[in-house]
């Protein structure tokens, strides 16, 4: 009897990528990343969120249409300061124009939970495609900057080992007179948009608006900077490299700065690569693993990646969001019903990171490079 191997047509490539679970594999189109268009990437006025209630609740409906479709959207009126994004890529540039040495002295590898700097070359997002050409820069939450005032010495004692941040990115870079001042207004004003969209999330699937504030009192909110160093044109044709490699974010949803540089990618449910490209003034929201799991796969974690073989410097500054991280989360039951079970075991936000990074931190060490 003949045996029926399944193969991909053949204009589509295996592209792998990592999970907490181990790697996943999707079919990818070969054809050239096209533009997207404003239904698979919209473009949402947020203005409402600082409105009334039924203004809210008319936003939240946007908002969950981009969130069950493509997962990414766009938004603008969000009320970040120009202020505050210029200090933080002030502070971004100055960073990554130092000299290595210096930029070692916050090397990732002096902490545990993965602040501080990493190298290009040094990672690798998807092993299909090789390693990240981006360098980083990363700090997480520390009560005594979050903007809704916390007492550090009133931490509870069950969220005290979930608190990620690190003092010795703030002590390696404290010859950069700016920089943390520049990290820490950009971070809080993140945080405190994050905690109002927490809340068109909550109307999107039609919970009371507070039902999450209990959870995002102590929350997982990673500040990152990116920077894709300028290529000269030779190097540009001749590369062979991903800015960073094929990946989904972990935690409820990303906040993206981008530069107007390009290289943004999403991968649609067809396979086919479409490009997020910048639009000024606005930040690109994507859901996480996380929320997508809370939701039962409702709202959808999408693939993404940064290709660009530019002869200009690009800037990126994404801000990842998630509940505390010692809080432990099921599907919820607007998520399930009888024909509709519970996808997923609870996890805490922090746990479900872990997962991730013990995975691939195995992964790298397999490979000799650090996976995402
Ligand atoms: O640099 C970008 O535009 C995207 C970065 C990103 O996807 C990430 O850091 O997770
Ligand atoms: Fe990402």
């Amino acid at each position: 009897m003949a045996t029926i191997t399944e193969v991909a047509p053949a204009s589509f490539v295996k592209l792998q990528l990592r999970t907490a679970y181990g790697p996943v594999y999707r079919d990818v189109s070969t054809n050239p990343p096209r533009e997207s268009r404003g239904d698979e990437i919209p473009l949402i006025d947020i203005s409402a969120i600082y409105g009334d209630l039924e203004a809210r609740k008319k936003l939240a409906k946007e908002i969950k249409h981009a969130a069950e479709n493509t997962g990414f959207f766009y938004i603008k009126n969000h009320g970040i300061p120009e202020s505050a994004i210029e200090g933080a890529l002030d502070a971004s540039k100055t960073f990554f124009a130092q000299p290595e040495d210096k930029k070692l002295l916050v090397h990732k590898s002096k902490g545990e939970w993965y602040n501080g700097f990493s190298g290009k070359y040094t990672a690798m997002a998807s092993p299909t495609e090789g390693l990240d050409y981006r360098e980083s820069f990363s700090w997480r939450y520390e009560p005594q900057y979050d903007p809704d005032p916390k007492d550090p010495n009133a931490v509870p004692e069950e969220v005290k080992p979930y608190i990620r941040g690190e003092q010795y990115v703030w002590d390696g870079t404290q010859h950069l007179p700016t920089f943390k001042q520049g990290c820490i207004t950009y971070w809080q004003e993140c945080v405190k948009l994050a905690r109002r969209l927490v809340r068109i999330f909550a109307l999107a699937l039609d919970l009371p608006e507070t039902y999450f504030d209990s959870l995002t009192t102590y929350p997982g909110s990673d500040g990152v900077f990116n920077f894709y160093p300028a290529m000269t044109p030779e190097e540009a044709s001749a590369s062979t490299d991903v800015g960073l490699g094929s990946h989904t974010d972990l935690q409820c949803f990303t906040l993206l700065w981008q530069d107007m540089s390009g290289g943004l990618q999403v991968l649609n449910k067809d396979g086919q690569w479409i490009k997020a490209s910048p639009i000024k003034d606005t930040f690109v929201v994507n859901i996480g693993d996380y929320l997508m799991r809370l939701t039962n796969d409702r709202m959808k974690s999408t693939v993404h990646r940064v290709y660009n073989r530019s002869t200009v410097d690009r800037y990126s500054m994404p801000f990842f969001f998630g509940f505390n991280f010692n809080e432990k989360c099921g599907v919820l039951d607007v998520c399930t019903d009888e024909t509709n079970p519970a996808k997923y075991e609870p996890i805490s936000c922090g746990d479900w990171c872990q997962l991730r990074f013990a995975q691939t931190d195995q992964e790298g060490k397999d490979s000799k490079v650090d996976a995402y």
